[in-house]
């Protein structure tokens, strides 16, 4: 068994695969301000109440503070949605993202997520089985706790081999690359590996996000000692909670595994990887894109708005400035993220550079505000998606990278990975 079907027969109480069709109840369920009131909508067709307040997250992330007269009105709906049903979960602009408040709360092992918002498989990083729902799915949760589902089968994708020049952007881009966008459609990937049994939680987060880039239904690890350590330190799990955990646990048999597709990918000889315009799976190696002249750089999203991106970025960008012809925009990911980076000095390092600061939030990278790109600009970003006019104009152009290749370029004015 794969680690979804594992994780899946466990909540169901089947040995359940691939293939079949299931109903699971949700242990945790989210929507944000872009997508509560039409979930809220559905709602009130089907249901004059919501199944459990206590598993509800609502969080205001993609157009914070709002910026046009249509964002101020769905967060007033929203806002109506969160008192009608006494959602305490519930987390107003500026706190962050929903998927990196999900992190820092709420997400546990073998849970069943269910999220208004593709990005979800986010938390597949923790061992748990997260996927992003529509607006009528997720209504039919909100008003039941419960959805259905086909079991994914599973592509397992394992990184070896060692080089420090490697961040977990560059793996999953190549990754995207090898899969292709429609290659692991309605499909789990499972990461493993030396790699991947080495990387912190955050990198872990980044390689789950892009699992939709791919199709995917969602991207998953097993958990170990490192998540066991994330849930102790930064959640404050106690001793008792992580014993639990671990009895818990759920592991694979590699070799016994029905995957349906296998993938190795090593790293010792691998270059630096830039997604270029207008596809995430249309990746080149950095030398092939470097020169390339750029306007505006963004360091910030679900993908890579942590504080070990933040740390990474400021490595280069401190004592430097950002290049006359650029704008850096920097957002980090959550509240908590930008408290610590204030602590360490890394927010006065970007403003020194001359970066502009933004409250933590999606941004740009949904092209909703916070650094909209004018026509034939071209953008390097540490987002998921480089779509056409994703960040603004329809003849814009978006460059995917890791955050220490855009603070490299930010100072170059082109894209570069040496400084
Ligand atoms: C607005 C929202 C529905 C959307 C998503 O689901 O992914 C957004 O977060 C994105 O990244 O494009
Ligand atoms: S940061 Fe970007 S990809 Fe992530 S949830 Fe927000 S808009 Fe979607």
């Amino acid at each position: 068994m794969s680690l979804v079907e594992k994780i899946l027969s466990k909540k169901t109480g089947e040995d359940i695969s691939a293939g079949d069709s299931i109903e699971v109840e949700v242990d945790l369920a989210m929507t944000h301000d872009g997508t509560t009131p039409l979930t809220y909508k559905a709602l009130q067709e089907m249901s004059n109440n919501v199944w459990d307040p206590e598993k509800i997250v609502i969080a205001f992330d993609h157009n914070v503070p709002p910026n046009t007269v249509k964002a101020a009105e769905m967060q007033k709906l929203t806002l109506e949605f969160v008192k009608k049903f006494k959602i305490k979960k519930f987390h107003k602009g500026g706190e962050g993202i929903c998927h990196q408040i999900l992190a820092e709360n709420y997400v546990l092992p073998n849970m069943f997520i269910a999220g208004g918002d593709s990005h979800t498989c986010t938390h597949g990083a923790f061992g748990a089985f997260a996927t992003g729902f529509g607006a009528t799915d997720m209504a039919y949760i909100y008003a039941t706790g419960e959805t259905w589902i086909k079991v994914p089968k599973t592509i397992k994708v394992e990184i070896t081999g060692r080089n420090e020049n490697i961040s977990a952007k560059d793996i999953v881009l190549k990754v995207c690359k090898e899969i292709g966008r429609r290659g692991a459609t309605y499909m789990a990937i499972e990461y493993c590996g030396e790699v991947v049994k080495n990387m912190s939680m955050a990198s872990r987060m980044t390689l789950c996000n892009m699992a939709i880039e791919m199709g995917g239904k969602t991207g998953i690890i097993e958990t170990d000692e490192i998540t066991y350590n994330y849930l102790k330190k930064e959640r404050g799990l106690s001793d008792d909670d992580i014993n639990k955990l671990k009895k818990e646990r759920i592991t694979v048999n590699k070799d016994e595994a029905n995957y349906h597709k296998e993938v190795v990918i090593d790293i010792t000889d691998m270059e630096e990887q830039i997604a270029v315009p207008h596809h995430p799976d249309n990746v080149k190696p950095v030398s092939e894109v470097a020169g390339k002249a750029i306007d505006q750089v963004f360091i910030g999203s679900c993908t890579n708005g942590r504080l070990e991106d933040l740390r990474e970025a400021a490595k280069y960008l401190k004592g430097r400035r950002v290049h006359e012809d650029v704008k850096l925009i920097v957002i980090p990911a959550s509240k908590k993220v930008f408290l610590q980076a204030l602590k360490e000095g890394i927010i006065e390092v970007f403003i020194k550079a001359g970066a502009m600061i933004c409250t933590p939030g999606c941004g740009p990278c949904l092209g909703a505000h916070q650094g909209v790109l004018a026509e034939g600009e071209v953008c390097l970003s540490t987002t998921n998606r480089n779509f056409r006019g994703r960040m603004g104009h329809i003849n814009s152009y978006i460059y995917l990278s890791s955050p220490k290749i855009a603070a490299i370029s930010a100072v170059k004015g082109y894209i570069s990975n040496e400084i």
